[in-house]
């Protein structure tokens, strides 16, 4: 049963004004459940509302997508087997992002492999997860890098410049989920934003997400004061950009974001079909179907 004040995925996203180039990749976004099947882990700090592999394809051919890049999210913790399913179910029309700890061994890592896993997320947000020893993480890193595996980041702004030596320390590539969650309040000249970019001009393994306008917004429905922020990083590193849905939205606290609108953002951030193109195809293809 999902918390008390929960906000469930929108039921009836509207059909999108903008038309994403063939081959379109969502690449952030993930599957819940269902329960009965895919029980959430004891060790989750929130419970959400079912979010099925059917209907997350559903949404994909719903908005003019083609793939989807499922992560793992914290709620199912390193149980993935809901996301294992789905990438099964998808076949070449899904990636996976796992959520692991430092006892995965090499024929777990091979099996993960042959289902579509190419990477795994390192978790940082308090509110979501415990912390890990650093050498925790570093034992895993060492462990999927003969895999040619990535590792996604999920932190808070302020978190970043004591990161940052750590970040560099793994050797390998690095995406960075939801443009290092900015506070857009503060504007994109503000110190932690500046760190952010500069942290990507500086390390060329450094990727991101220019995703979630929807959580970072001081006005939602309305993402306007996100796009300078997403479109900084696109215009910059027009080759080192994902973007997501994050459907089905876990942990929203204002409203639950119809996705529709929020590939109508795709325009704002991308202004032009090459930078649209490399954003939505070129660069997920080539990160995750190589
Ligand atoms: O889905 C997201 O990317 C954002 C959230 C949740 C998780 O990532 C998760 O549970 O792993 C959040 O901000 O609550």
């Amino acid at each position: 049963m999902m918390d008390k004040n929960y906000i469930p995925f929108h039921p009836t996203p509207s059909k999108p004004t903008f038309k994403a180039p063939a081959g379109a990749v969502d690449a952030h976004c993930h599957v819940f459940g269902p329960a009965d099947k895919f029980p959430y882990h004891p060790k989750r700090k929130y419970t959400p509302c079912d979010a099925s592999k059917e209907q997350l394809f559903a949404l994909r051919d719903h908005l003019g997508f083609s793939r989807n890049v499922i992560v793992q999210a914290s709620c199912h913790s390193t149980d993935n087997s809901a996301l294992i399913d789905a990438l099964e179910s998808a076949g070449d029309l899904a990636r996976g992002v796992a959520f692991v700890d430092d006892t995965i061994t090499h024929e777990d890592i091979k099996k993960m492999h042959a289902a579509g896993v190419r990477g795994v997320r390192f978790n940082f947000v308090k509110r979501l997860v415990d912390s890990t020893p650093k050498e925790v993480f570093f034992s895993i890193a060492d462990k999927i890098r003969p895999f040619g595996w990535h590792i996604v980041v999920y932190f808070e702004a302020a978190e970043l410049e004591e990161l940052i030596p750590f970040l560099k320390a793994l050797n390998t590539t690095i995406v960075v989920d939801h443009m290092g969650t900015p506070n857009v309040k503060n504007g994109v000249d503000h110190p932690d934003f500046k760190r952010f970019v500069d942290f990507m001009a500086d390390n060329d393994n450094v990727w991101c997400k220019v995703s979630c306008p929807e959580r970072l917004t001081k006005h939602a429905p309305d993402y306007s004061d996100v796009y300078p922020f997403a479109r900084t990083l696109v215009e910059q590193f027009p080759n080192r950009v994902l973007w997501g849905t994050d459907w089905p939205h876990p942990n929203m606290k204002v409203e639950a974001p119809n996705d529709g609108h929020l590939v109508d953002v795709i325009p704002h951030i991308a202004p032009t079909s090459e930078l649209q193109q490399a954003l939505l195809v070129d660069n997920p293809m080539r990160l995750y179907w190589a």
